[in-house]
């Protein structure tokens, strides 16, 4: 009689490619990724760090009702979006808007999500950061977690169904896990063979729960092995090996037409949003020093220097360029007008239930009884 342990002698390796302070670490086997390519991605992770912090700061000025930042998953971000086709498909969870960036999303089109105008592709009906967009196969952001882990394997059977170049890529963050979704979801694709690449952020914290109140398993990527499902841990501040990473998960899905996972270790340097405070559960030195001595921006600026592909002029020039580009968008997206409020009602069901009828009525007479507490600006 011998029980399986519930522990393992040695932990999972976690793959690398940079060292913290961006040297190559020698041996290491990696996708190359060329001069165009590296100003590109390192482009974008400064535009998702700029975007950020002017888009949060917009929120603490009262400009917008909520925003929630990527502030130190940016390697994650745009590494694992530039080793992607535009024909693969994304399921987002929330933390994850420089995939859309790095896909083509306009500083615009963010601006006007997160104001709820009329340009908003959701009608202004969802909160900001809920972003969403068919052009670029980016499902939009749902708030429930995890329900997108059980919906990308059923995205990726139809792809398998109709034989497309092409997989899923579903993100999601340690927390996420432990929802039941998250085992319907690798269980389905594992049996169904779905062509999908599972993307845990392990970021440490679940708002103010750290993942050792989560689960007592060495993190995500050895519960792939209990699904049948191949899995890899890797660093999620090193940007070279999450694009690595993240090409040769995408490839062994589509030719091999099964599931991966991908569990990519990272710290949330943020706040969990801007409804949170999250000195009041982890200490201060701690975020301080994975702003500082472990941010996946900086590493990667530091390889990218190494090799003579950029300098500090470059540096200033595109944070000048970004950060003009942002506060325009938000000046535009605050002058345009908001949505007419049958958009609230309508294109949702094909006849408007009668709660939803109930709820119309309800807001148009409290509109009447108190016009000055709403925006005249709202078409009815
Ligand atoms: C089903 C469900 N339960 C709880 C919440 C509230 N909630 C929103 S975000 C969050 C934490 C999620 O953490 P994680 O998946 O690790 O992602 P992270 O925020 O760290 O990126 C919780 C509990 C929710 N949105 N949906
Ligand atoms: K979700």
């Amino acid at each position: 009689m011998k029980f399986i342990s519930e522990s393992f002698e040695k932990r999972l390796p976690c793959y690398r490619v940079l060292d913290a302070d961006g040297y190559l670490i020698p041996g290491s086997i990696f996708e190359q990724v060329k001069k165009g390519l590296a100003l590109n991605m390192y482009s974008t992770m400064v535009a998702l760090q700029i975007m950020d912090t002017i888009f949060y700061e917009a929120q603490r000025q009262g400009r917008l009702s909520f925003y929630l930042t990527s502030t130190g998953e940016e390697a994650i971000n745009i590494a694992s979006a530039a080793a992607l086709t535009p024909d693969d498909i994304v399921l987002p969870q929330y933390r994850e808007p420089g995939v859309l960036l790095w896909r083509g999303f306009t500083l615009q089109e963010f601006a006007d999500q997160l104001f709820g105008n009329k340009d908003d592709y959701g009608k202004g009906r969802q909160m900001p950061i809920h972003y969403g967009c068919n052009k670029l196969n980016y499902f939009t952001v749902s708030s429930p977690l995890t329900t997108q882990l059980p919906q990308a394997a059923g995205v990726a059977y139809s792809l398998k169904m109709d034989k497309k170049e092409a997989c899923v890529v579903v993100y999601f963050g340690d927390g996420s896990t432990s929802e039941g979704d998250f085992h319907a979801g690798l269980n389905f694709a594992a049996v169904m063979e779905s062509p999908v690449v599972f993307l845990c952020r392990n970021n440490g914290w679940a708002i103010s729960t750290p993942v050792t109140e989560q689960f007592r398993s060495d993190g995500i990527a050895i519960k792939g092995q209990a699904y049948g499902i191949r899995s890899i841990r890797v660093d999620g501040n090193d940007a070279l090996a999450v694009y690595s990473a993240i090409r040769a998960a995408r490839q062994m899905a589509i030719k091999e037409q099964r599931p991966i996972l991908v569990e990519a270790m990272t710290y949330r340097v943020s706040h969990h949003s801007t409804s949170d405070d999250s000195t009041k559960y982890r200490c201060v030195k701690e975020i301080e020093q994975w702003r500082t001595e472990k941010n996946p921006v900086t590493r990667f600026r530091k390889w990218i220097q190494r090799n003579d592909w950029w300098d500090d002029q470059n540096e200033t020039e595109l944070r000048g360029n970004i950060r003009k580009q942002v506060v325009e968008a938000i000046q535009a997206a605050e002058k345009v007008e908001k949505p007419p409020l049958t958009d609230l009602f309508g294109d949702v069901y094909d006849k408007i239930p009668l709660n939803l009828q109930e709820q119309e009525r309800f807001i148009r007479d409290t509109i009447k009884r108190y016009p000055k507490e709403y925006p005249s600006d709202v078409p009815v």
